[in-house]
């Protein structure tokens, strides 16, 4: 079915689902389980997929339009849902039909699943009229993705734990350039790489300014997919880039929309980038009681 069938069919509602960027991610340590120890910033950007919803009487949840790879029963979104409906009395006949429009870079470092998940948890929430707390729904939304929880706390963040500490901080209006190199990058395979440093000394909220920060995955994806390293060599003609998350997506800061365009109109044919503005809110904020 096309996407414009999709959009006319009746009684779905849309809810956007924002990217983010890390704007630095230091490794500090790492836990008994495996799980690694980090702290960075979190900045939500103003690219988005799109979550179509519309509510069933009869418990179900169908995903209407599955993306190859990931089969239904995988899909973020509807473990998200199923997740949520293990909040509601047994009895219940809550359920609903999920369509996704994806635009964001799968495997790439932006959150695209993490926040998909957020989105369907912050508006069934309201929807299925659970009025469930911002942080009971940080602590479900863990369960699905160590991102999520960021993406329901809906304000940008200095993130710590394991992506379940937040606390909020101020970042300015900025725009970004972001290249999307044309790799999946396996985010268990770069936390595993036995060169990861896991030992970046751990740096205060209030020292953030000034700090000197990195990604430290980027040196392991670098290796690990040379076209990563491509990219962050191209993007760094215009100004300092870095890599988000475990990759695979860079990123610059351009100082205006000009520069911004002209970065993008020149862009050599074998790399795909596209421009971001910061948000300083999730566009859901208000679906989550605090
Ligand atoms: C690197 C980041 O993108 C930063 O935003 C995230 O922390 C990764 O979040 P995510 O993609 O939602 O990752 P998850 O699905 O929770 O975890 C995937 C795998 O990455 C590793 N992982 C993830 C997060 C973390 N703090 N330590 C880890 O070691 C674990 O092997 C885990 O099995
Ligand atoms: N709704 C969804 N959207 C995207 N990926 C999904 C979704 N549901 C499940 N997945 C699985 O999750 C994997 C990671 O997807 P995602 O796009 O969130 O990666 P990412 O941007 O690298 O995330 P992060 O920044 O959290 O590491 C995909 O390769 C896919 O197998």
């Amino acid at each position: 079915m096309s996407l414009t069938a999709v959009l006319d069919e009746p009684g779905f509602t849309a809810f956007p689902a924002p990217a983010k960027l890390n704007l630095f991610l230091h490794i500090v340590g790492r836990r008994a389980d495996g799980y690694h120890l980090l702290q960075s910033v979190f900045q939500l950007v103003d690219v988005h997929d799109t979550i179509y919803l519309r509510l069933r009487d009869d418990g179900q949840v169908v995903h209407h339009n599955p993306m190859s790879g990931v089969p239904a029963d995988t899909d973020l979104t509807v473990r998200a849902a199923r997740l949520l409906q293990s909040k509601l009395s047994a009895n219940h006949k809550f359920g609903v039909d999920i369509r996704v429009e994806k635009r964001l870079p799968m495997g790439g470092g932006m959150g695209g699943g993490s926040s998909d998940a957020a989105t369907v948890l912050l508006a069934l929430n309201r929807l299925w009229n659970l009025h469930l707390s911002r942080s009971d729904l940080m602590a479900l939304g863990l369960q699905l993705g160590a991102d999520v929880p960021f993406f329901i706390f809906g304000r940008n963040a200095f993130v710590e734990g394991i992506g379940e500490i937040m606390t909020e901080i101020e970042t300015p209006e900025r725009l970004f350039v972001v290249l999307h190199p044309q790799v999946h990058v396996s985010t268990p395979e770069i936390f595993k790489d036995p060169n990861l440093t896991r030992d970046t000394p751990s740096i205060k909220v209030r020292d953030l300014e000034g700090a000197v920060t990195r990604n430290d995955l980027e040196r392991c994806a670098v290796q690990k997919y040379p076209e990563i390293g491509r990219h962050l060599d191209y993007l760094n003609q215009f100004a300092p880039a870095r890599m988000t998350g475990s990759g695979s997506c860079v990123f610059a800061e351009i100082a205006s929309q000009t520069e911004v365009d002209a970065v993008l109109f020149g862009l050599l044919e074998s790399i795909n980038g596209f421009a971001v503005k910061t948000l300083s809110r999730h566009p859901l904020y208000e679906y989550a009681d605090n």
